[in-house]
């Protein structure tokens, strides 16, 4: 079967490109077995904590988590630097404890290196992640790349089993490293046709959207069930590489993370300041 966890985390074995090697991730108990107690206190190593947990938040939508954590704030910010080597690893050691204990990860992507999806390729990884003004931080091409050719294999990704587990970790996590993974998270119908909720752990996550305006995409999938992206064009280096959104269906209700009437946390309004971050009940 095509979408099985298998398909988004592959053996992990030494990465070429750094001197690091993904099988320590691996090192907190193999096959079904808990993780050891030492694993489980994963610790940011921002040295952030996370926030309490607010009263519902099993029921909250993933509007009003995004909102409980004043993610606006975070996503305007542009002096978000690129996450470190550290962090990359904080967060997938998080994702084993609080959603998959087998999960593998056999490419965490340094910081600026850039991402090789084929190591056997003698041509260098067609992008590299730095600040991209007014977008936060994007992926440039690192090389003159041709149309057609494929710029992302999306191997990588890594599926929430369900809203609930997608909740946990994002709960789990100090609000900065919760508002990353909030904007990195995405819905995507599988080759079946079932939606279901998405997110990477490396630098491929650093796709920022095109304007369907400016007709600015240069990257895409070649159907709404792909996580393959393809040159749309002939692309020059040091370009940044934007695909669109909107290949995607976007529907947290599907994926049971819909808003709750009872447990909305309510959007700012402009009248009342004092925004709300306890739910009506
Ligand atoms: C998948 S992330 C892309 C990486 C993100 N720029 C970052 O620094 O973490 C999606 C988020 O990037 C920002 N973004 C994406 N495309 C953008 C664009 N065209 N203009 C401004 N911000 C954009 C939005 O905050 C969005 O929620």
């Amino acid at each position: 079967h095509q979408w099985t966890k298998k398909n988004y985390s592959s053996v992990a074995v030494a990465n070429p490109l750094l001197n690091f090697d993904a099988r320590e991730l691996n090192n907190c108990g193999g096959g079904h077995q808990k993780p050891p107690s030492r694993m489980l206190a994963v610790q940011d190593p921002s040295g952030e904590l996370p926030m309490e947990k607010p009263t519902g938040w099993e029921r909250l939508g993933f509007y009003s988590i995004r909102r409980h954590f004043k993610c606006h704030q975070h996503a305007r910010d542009q002096t978000k630097p690129l996450p470190t080597l550290e962090e990359w690893k904080f967060l997938q050691k998080k994702y084993q404890e609080i959603v998959d204990a087998d999960a593998t990860f056999d490419d965490a992507v340094p910081p600026t290196l850039g991402y090789k999806f084929d190591r056997e390729a003698p041509i260098p990884p067609p992008y590299y992640a730095k600040h991209s003004p007014g977008k936060g931080r994007g992926l440039f091409a690192s090389r003159d790349i041709k149309k057609g050719e494929q710029v992302h294999h999306g191997e990588s990704h890594l599926m929430f089993p369900d809203g609930m587990s997608w909740r946990r970790f994002v709960f789990s996590l100090p609000r900065k490293k919760a508002c990353d993974m909030i904007d990195w998270t995405w819905t995507q119908n599988t080759p079946e046709g079932k939606l279901r909720i998405f997110t990477a752990m490396n630098i491929a996550i650093l796709f920022n959207g095109a304007d369907s305006e400016l007709g600015d995409a240069n990257v895409d999938p070649s159907s709404d069930s792909s996580h393959i992206l393809w040159a749309l064009r002939d692309i020059k280096k040091g370009e940044e590489l934007l695909h669109t959104y909107e290949a995607y269906e976007t529907n947290w209700e599907k994926v049971g993370l819909g808003e709750d009437e009872e447990y909305v946390i309510p959007k700012k309004k402009k009248s009342d300041r004092s925004l709300r971050s306890v739910l009506i009940t």
